[in-house]
This record gives structure tokens, sequence and C-alpha cells, in this order.
């Protein structure tokens, strides 16, 4: 019997966003018109806005969540922000281990458990994201890769609560481009047997977002595959219109 996984529907807004952005959040949360009785929405704005967001958001209902945390609560880590500041800022969850962290500041799967870990210690969902590049897809590695991070980005005690796994083909942010149905089909059905595998009937209810270049034009398609639970949007969730488009495929 297929678990009850409730969708979540998550913005990030990337290196995107001033003050007069939280505007958009406002319009998000008006928008919801009862979608959030059956649909968990969560923005991930920059971590300046992240406790000026979660004030906009008190009494709504739109979380918000922080795009990368330090796996250290603190130290001389100039520049960088522990899970807790987080936390106590207002975020409820974390991406950790997105693909322009992963190829950009060089993360390794180790450091992305790290991460995840720092997030639970905060009381923090963590959002672990993951996916294949071009060639990795091109060469049929497309699965290896996927099973190599998720062996190596998932910390033990992963729960249906405490993480969200957030399947993004590198090849597919940012480009218009999306995987067909099948290849979504096929990538999220392998990472749903290798969390059941690896932790049980929490595995079972670990969401798994889609990723990657999802408008309100190709939405509907996308969520209703078996296995994918929601989806994580970057460039259609900084306007309000076209984040509700897309989260209305679970209307
Ligand atoms: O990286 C993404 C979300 O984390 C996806 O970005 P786009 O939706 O802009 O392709």
């Amino acid at each position: 019997m297929a678990a009850e996984r409730r969708p979540l529907v998550a913005g990030n807004w990337k290196m995107n966003g001033l003050k007069a952005s939280l505007n958009e959040i406002s319009l998000i949360s008006q928008g919801l018109d009862g979608l959030w009785r059956t649909t968990d929405i969560l923005i991930c704005p920059p971590a300046t806005l992240v406790y000026t967001a979660a004030a906009v958001a008190i009494g709504t209902k739109v979380a918000i969540g922080a795009q990368d945390c330090h796996a250290e609560p603190s130290g001389a880590f100039t520049g960088d922000i522990a899970a807790e500041m987080l936390a106590e800022a207002g975020a409820t969850a974390v991406i950790v281990g997105h693909s322009e962290r992963r190829t950009y500041h060089k993360e390794s799967d180790a450091e992305v458990r790290a991460k995840a870990l720092a997030a639970w210690r905060a009381g923090l969902t963590a959002i672990v994201c993951i996916g294949e590049t071009k060639d990795e897809r091109v060469a049929g590695k497309t699965l290896e890769v996927l099973g190599v991070q998720l062996a190596g980005s998932l910390p033990d005690g992963s729960t249906a609560a405490n993480l969200v796994v957030a399947y993004e083909p590198v090849w597919a942010i940012g480009t218009g481009l999306t995987p067909t149905v099948a290849d979504v089909a096929e990538a999220h059905g392998f990472i749903r047997d290798r969390l059941v595998a690896r932790f049980g009937a929490e595995g079972e209810g670990v969401r798994v977002l889609y990723g990657g270049s999802v408008k309100p034009s190709n939405a509907a398609e996308l969520m209703a595959v078996a296995n994918v639970d929601g989806a994580l949007v970057g460039g259609a969730s900084l306007k309000a219109t076209d984040f509700l488009g897309i989260a209305g495929a679970y209307r």
C-alpha cells in the first residue's frame, strides 16, 4: 500500500531577493485559498531575509526555510551561518547539498551529510539535494550517481519528519529542460527503493521532490508522476503568481 505523503511545494530563491520581495510571500499566502489543507508550502529566501520573511509569514500557512547551513553550531567560520541561527531566525527547514553548493563550493557528500545532521541538531528539516550532470546522464550513470549521493549524503536516522530529498538533475536547473516523465518516474522510483531499503517504513514516508525548470505549464504533469511528492522550484518561485500556478497542481 502506498504511503500517504503530504505534498510539499518549496521555493528556492537562491541569491535573489531584497526586502521588496517579501511582498511575494504575502501574495502567496493570500493566494493559497485553502490549498494549504492538502499541501505544505515553504519559501527559502536568502539568509538576509529569513528573519523578516518568518515575521511576514507568522499566522500564514507559508513556512520559511534557508538555503544552506554550516555543520558546526558556532565558531570561527567567517561568512558561514549555523543551523541554530537559522532556526532562531524562524526557519523550519534548510536545503543542503544543492548542486550549486556542490559545484561552486566543492561540497562533498560527507559535508552534505554533516550539514543534514546540523539541521536536525537545530530542529530543522533537512532538504537534501541530489542529481546527475548531463555527462553522467548521457553516460547512462544516472542511477549509479544517485545511489552514491544518497548513500553518502543521507545520515543514519533519517525519518519522514526530518528529511526531504530533492531530485534535481543538474542539467535541468535553470535551463528550461526537464527529463521525460518516464525518466522522472525511474529516478524517483529508484530513490524510493533506496530510502525504503535503508530506513524502512520511515523511508516510505520521506517526501521526494522534483526540481529543475518546474513551471506552471509543466507542474501538473511532473507532480502526477509516482513518487513525486512535490517540487523544489527556483526561478518560478520568485513571483507569487508563478509559484501559486505550480502549487495549484495539487488543487
Ligand atoms: O535549483 C532549483 C531549485 O533548487 C531549480 O531551479 P529552476 O527552477 O530555476 O530550474
